[in-house]
């Protein structure tokens, strides 16, 4: 496919997907600053929730610094061009999260489920789907667990339940371009033609930008990506650099580049805790298929059970374990650690 002259819309999840790795601590004015930096290098599409989407604030998923309404009212205010979404997973948001999204001036809410659960996406997409202008998409995790012909079933679910727009969500950052070219190819040949198709992409085994490339070449027009990669696991695709690439090919993000690549190296690594790379333990998760927010808490398990991450992490893919499942770590470390005998 020729891609040169192709628009595509990028989506920045630094003050979402970045909330794992600051364990959701960003502080509103942090989050005001580096949106109104997007905002003015031409960002089209900003994220802005809990690290795991409205309601998030828990002891199961973390307590934020804020909460979602906080910093949704401080940054859709400030914005002049870009718009701000909002991701939710039925479950732990709800469709009062949702109307209080909306009232704060989101544009963009997005129904997460993991991939073989779209089902459960129907109240919320329905429901986002009949408030005016609403872009309402479906978003399925951890989508190399399945097929591609499966994964287009949950696909057109989402799609018949009100999505304008779905995605494929590589939240184990473990699909190789075949994998992604297969399942957007496939979702791109038989979903409606006005239907958008997304593609959220981690950079555990350092395929974010070649995967999302793989994806634009597909037929996807929506691509995630967070500046400086700061996100779950080993980050989400660089956005900054998935925009110069971008620029090299003649693919029309609308983005600024140089002053992407500011914001990524003046504004969020500064931000940052700990470096969000391919570490060790990020590569097992891509290497494993593991979703990515599991670890900090497969990190911190291991250090009060006196086991390796990389162990933990490796048994939670054997076993499947998928998101929503957070509080099975700290079981299955513990287990671990009688077994083995290290406490
Ligand atoms: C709640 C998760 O962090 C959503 C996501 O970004 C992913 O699955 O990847
Ligand atoms: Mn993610």
């Amino acid at each position: 496919m020729e891609l040169k002259g192709k628009k595509i819309t990028v989506h920045d999840m630094c003050l979402r997907d970045g909330m794992h790795p600051k364990q959701h601590q960003i502080t509103v004015n942090e989050m005001v600053t580096v949106a109104r930096a997007m905002d003015e290098a031409g960002v089209p599409l900003i994220e802005v929730t809990h690290g795991d989407g409205l309601g998030g604030a828990s002891v199961n998923y973390g307590f934020p610094a804020a909460s979602d309404e906080d910093y949704l009212t401080a940054v859709c205010k400030e914005m002049k061009q870009a718009k701000i979404s909002a991701l939710l997973l039925p479950g732990i948001g709800t469709v009062d999260h949702l109307k209080m999204a909306v009232d704060c001036g989101i544009s963009t809410i997005r129904v997460a489920t993991h991939c073989t659960e779209a089902d459960v996406s129907e109240q919320h997409l329905t429901m986002a789907a009949s408030i005016d202008h609403l872009d309402t998409v479906g978003f399925l995790m951890m989508a190399h667990m399945i097929e591609p012909e499966e994964l287009l079933v949950q696909l057109k679910m989402m799609e018949d339940f009100g999505a304008n727009c779905v995605y494929i969500t590589d939240s184990a950052g473990y699909m190789l371009p075949d994998d992604v070219t297969a399942r957007v190819a496939l979702a791109r040949a038989e979903l409606k033609p006005e239907t958008e198709i997304g593609f959220h992409g981690h950079h555990n085994l350092g395929m974010g930008v070649a995967n999302s490339i793989a994806a634009v070449a597909a037929g996807a027009n929506r691509i995630d990506g967070s500046m400086a990669g700061l996100g779950a696991g080993a980050g989400n695709t660089p956005l900054e650099v998935f925009i110069a690439v971008c620029d090299r090919m003649g693919i029309e993000t609308g983005v600024d580049t140089f002053k992407a690549m500011d914001i990524a190296e003046d504004l969020i690594v500064p931000m940052m805790d700990h470096m969000v790379r391919i570490d060790r333990d990020a590569l097992t998760l891509g290497y494993a298929g593991v979703y990515s927010s599991f670890l900090l808490f497969a990190k911190r398990s291991a250090e009060k059970y006196n086991l390796s991450s990389r162990d933990i992490l490796v048994e939670l893919g054997r076993r499947r374990t998928v998101g929503g499942q957070e509080d099975m770590i700290e079981d299955l470390a513990l287990d671990m650690a009688k077994e083995r005998g290290t406490i």
